[in-house]
């Protein structure tokens, strides 16, 4: 069984493989404490229970594609159906990318594609980092304490893309200058959030 939030067709708003039409997974539940920001506080409840081969079912009914899962924190649900799910959907032959702020770990043999999206302050350790295909933080008011995490973290500029802190298109319109600045700066990608730029603050897009 694994808890639920929702589960829809859209398109990958941010990271590598944005652009690409996926089946979205969002599970329920996050480490605590909540984010004072967060930006889906509707995923952090309980969620419907629903066993994985109804979820394998539901996602692989487009035939084979991009499985994004998300949260809420997907990783806290790993050993309890989520490693489950994993196999059965790559069985399938579905591609399979994690979004995860890294707050709970990274699970040993996962072997979907882990895109960390660390949050202001809570920078993950080089265990959790070496696990990521790609690391998007969430930039906020103080962008140079990030950035000097990410030269600490030794992290090539190929793996990082910076998106802005915000779940309205027009916070996401206002920090975009200044990220750009710094992403032409320092070679890092530039991570717009089409989901929200296109829908503003629509949830299940
Ligand atoms: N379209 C779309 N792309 C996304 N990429 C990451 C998302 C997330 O909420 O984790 C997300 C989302 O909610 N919608
Ligand atoms: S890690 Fe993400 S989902 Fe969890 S509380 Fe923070 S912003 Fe919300
Ligand atoms: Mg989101």
């Amino acid at each position: 069984m694994l808890q639920i939030h929702e589960l829809f067709r859209s398109i990958q708003g941010e990271g590598p493989f944005a652009g690409r039409p996926a089946v979205f997974l969002r599970l329920s539940g996050c480490v605590q404490p909540h984010c004072p920001f967060c930006d889906t506080p509707e995923a952090l409840g309980k969620g419907k229970s629903i066993p994985v081969e109804e979820l394998v079912e539901q996602m692989t009914s487009g035939g084979p594609g991009l499985a994004v899962i998300t949260g809420g924190e997907p990783f806290l649900q790993w050993e309890s159906g989520l490693k489950e799910l994993e196999a059965a959907l790559l069985q399938k032959g579905m591609e399979i990318q994690y979004e995860s702020s890294g707050r709970a770990g990274v699970p040993d043999g996962v072997q979907g594609q882990v895109v960390l999206s660390p949050k202001p302050g809570q920078w993950p350790p080089p265990s959790v980092l070496g696990k990521a295909f790609a690391v998007k933080p969430l930039m906020g008011d103080k962008p140079e304490i990030v950035l000097r995490e990410i030269y600490r973290s030794g992290l090539p500029p190929e793996k990082i893309w910076l998106m802005a802190l915000g779940a309205s298109r027009e916070e996401q319109l206002q920090r975009m200058p200044l990220l750009w600045e710094i992403c032409t700066r320092y070679g890092y990608h530039f991570c717009p959030r089409l989901h929200i730029l296109v829908h503003d603050r629509k949830k299940g897009v």
